[in-house]
């Protein structure tokens, strides 16, 4: 983790390179068609009616003006007449005015309901793509910082942007309400509206250069935003309060989360101020020009060139324009701004995955017959130099149980990687049934190995539902689960649980009980047995139970798995000599392999640590 100063230093500088011009900002509008297809997508309907019932509200303030002026043109003249006055005519237009007053309201109220009701729809269909989605993508670009930020900023704006869609829908309206409007201001003096460019533009101007800026400098910050929620979790999370209690942490990561929290405080309100005093200079500008216009109106009316009703609808006119207009450039620089969000929506559904099935993938052989051959296998981590494994070849039999044993950061679970194609081999290939791993359905491979990887999720759901993960087709088959709970040994812990195999597992949710780490891989290890797969893979999932435990669930694991190919990793000795081969791994290479007794006589590697471990349990 890079120290908060550094962080924030690196961020600013960056915030500079990622300066977004104005031409960018224009450019990112081309992601409203877009946009929009995904809200007409989402509901036709509602989308329709929207449109409707803002394309009737924009006429409203052009036909209330309107009528406002005969009001009173009509009240000055039943002034002057004298004797009895016939006031139907004034009746009836203060009817109407009413009437347009009351259904305004209405209108606005139907667009609020359509509006929050689309945002939600909206909302939950881009949560669901985006999930889909992450699910197409590769492991390998899911441990890359740069996509992490990617996925953090899409993530954020399946929920923020919703607002974007009243903002464009408001947009369109307004204009066409300045349009009607427009057409009554041209008709008296077509300087009015110039004058009325001249007093937005500015502000325009100034919204869009600080819109921009905003966007730079919280783009630039994600990965400090991502260490300060970081930092918020691990300082305040059920998950680490017994590390940060006994190491008394909470004093150490309250200050580095204030330091960093505190510069982006800085940066964030230095904009904000500069942007409140530029706005209000600017603005003020606008209401000069607006009053210039107004002076002009009052003495043409003086003057008996108007009457006293046109005024008022001029004035009327050129005040709901200026704050329309004023409006709808300042709405301008936030949809852009908006759009450019949107980019790291759209940018991250258009991410492709590296890892893909072929044009015409073969399916995994029934059974497979030969079993899998690496061949000079290396394998790099994109963001290391380091081989994590190099040149490994040798032979997996079908029916084969193939133990990998070797110190920390040998290599064992790169490996299995590899063998499910979560990753792909670097330079070398691995064959399954004599072609190339590549060549076959990438889904159908997934379904025909199962995986239990040693840092398992613990899924905060009910036990029954953690061990139907291993074949979700088969979540509501409680036979299968109960069987397979059975064969892991879960089935005793999970019946001793208040509500059984519908019991919350875990501490998240209320009435969630939490199980020691030996009975969660337990449950674990269940979903092995839930899949019908060819090759299974234990990746130390038992290191937490205790080392009678293990024996026995390795023991039923290979008796109930007869027939199927298995690869185990375990750093017990006594568990890995069960198997039938032991693959010996050395700094990513393959030192030794054969049976127990056959390592055993060759007196290697292997007969070493075995004999260490043994003596250790005597
Ligand atoms: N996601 C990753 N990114 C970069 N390097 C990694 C990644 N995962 C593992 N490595 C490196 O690859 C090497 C092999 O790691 P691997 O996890 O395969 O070892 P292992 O034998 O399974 O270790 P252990 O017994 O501790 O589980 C290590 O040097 C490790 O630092």
């Amino acid at each position: 983790m890079n120290t908060p100063q550094k962080g924030a230093r690196a961020a600013s500088s960056r915030a500079n390179q990622d300066k977004k011009s104005f031409r960018e900002q224009v450019g990112a509008l081309k992601n409203l068609p877009k946009f929009f297809r995904l809200i007409w997508e989402t509901s036709r309907s509602m989308t329709i009616g929207n449109l409707l019932l803002r394309l009737v509200k924009s006429a409203i303030p052009l036909a209330m003006l309107y009528v406002g002026k005969l009001i009173i043109d009509e009240v000055i003249g039943l002034i002057d007449v004298s004797g009895e006055r016939d006031l139907s005519f004034l009746w009836m237009l203060v009817a109407a005015e009413l009437g347009l007053a009351v259904l305004s309201d209405i209108i606005n109220r139907g667009i609020t309901l359509l509006d929050s009701l689309l945002g939600d729809l909206f909302s939950n269909r881009t949560s669901v793509q985006l999930i889909e989605h992450a699910a197409r993508l590769d492991l390998a670009q899911f441990e890359d910082a740069t996509f992490y930020d990617k996925l953090e900023r899409a993530r954020r704006q399946t929920i923020t942007r919703v607002v974007l869609m009243s903002q464009v829908l408001s947009q369109l309206q307004d204009m066409v309400t300045i349009g009607f409007l427009a057409v009554g201001l041209i008709a008296f003096n077509p300087w009015l509206i110039l004058i009325l460019l001249v007093a937005v533009i500015p502000s325009f101007l100034g919204e869009t250069h600080f819109n921009e800026r905003t966007y730079s400098l919280s783009r630039s910050w994600t990965p400090e935003r991502r260490e300060l929620d970081y930092l918020r979790y691990i300082g305040a999370s059920d998950e680490t309060a017994k590390e940060i209690k006994t190491f008394n942490l909470s004093g150490f990561l309250a200050s580095r989360f204030k330091e960093l929290s505190d510069r982006y405080y800085a940066l964030n309100k230095s904009l904000i101020v500069r942007r409140a005093v530029w706005g209000s200079a600017l603005s003020s500008l606008g209401t000069l020009a607006y009053y210039g216009a107004y002076i002009f109106i009052l003495f043409q009316t003086v003057a008996g060139a108007i009457t006293v009703g046109t005024l008022t609808f001029l004035a009327g006119s050129f005040s709901n324009m200026r704050g329309l207009l004023q409006g709808i450039m300042t709405r301008f620089s936030q949809i852009a701004e908006s759009a450019l969000y949107l980019q790291d929506l759209f940018d991250f559904l258009e991410l492709k995955p590296q890892i893909t099935p072929p044009v015409n993938p073969l399916q995994i052989p029934r059974p497979i017959q030969e079993g899998f051959t690496f061949e000079d296998v290396g394998f790099k981590y994109h963001n290391s130099e380091k081989w994590a494994v190099r040149h490994l070849s040798f032979h997996l039999r079908a029916g084969e149980k193939l133990a990998l044993v070797g110190e920390n950061g040998a290599g064992k679970t790169t490996l299995v990687k590899l063998l499910a194609r979560l990753y792909e081999p670097t330079e070398g290939r691995i064959l399954l049934d004599g072609i190339d791993l590549r060549e076959y359905d990438l889904n159908d491979l997934r379904h025909q190995v199962g995986i239990i990887f040693q840092d398992y999720v613990r899924f905060q759901m009910t036990a029954s539902d953690n061990i139907a993960i291993g074949q979700i087709s088969n979540i509501s088959d409680r036979d299968r689960i109960q069987g397979s709970a059975q064969k892991s040994l879960a089935d005793p812990v999970i019946q001793r649980l208040p509500d059984g195999y519908e019991q919350v597992l875990g501490k998240r949710f209320n009435k969630g009980v939490e199980l020691s780490g030996g009975e969660w891989q337990k449950v674990a290890l269940a979903r092995a047995y839930m899949r019908d797969a060819q090759l299974l893979i234990l990746d130390e999932p038992t290191s937490a139970l205790d080392a009678r435990a293990e024996h026995e669930v390795f023991l039923r694991f290979s008796e109930l798995i007869a027939g199927k190919t298995a690869v185990l990793i375990s750093h017990r000795f006594s568990t890995v000599r069960m198997a039938d081969r032991i693959l010996f791994l050395e700094q990513g290479q393959l030192k030794e392999l054969g049976s127990h007794e056959e390592l055993l006589a060759q007196n290697g590697k292997y007969a070493e640590l075995f004999t260490l471990q043994a003596k250790g349990y005597l």
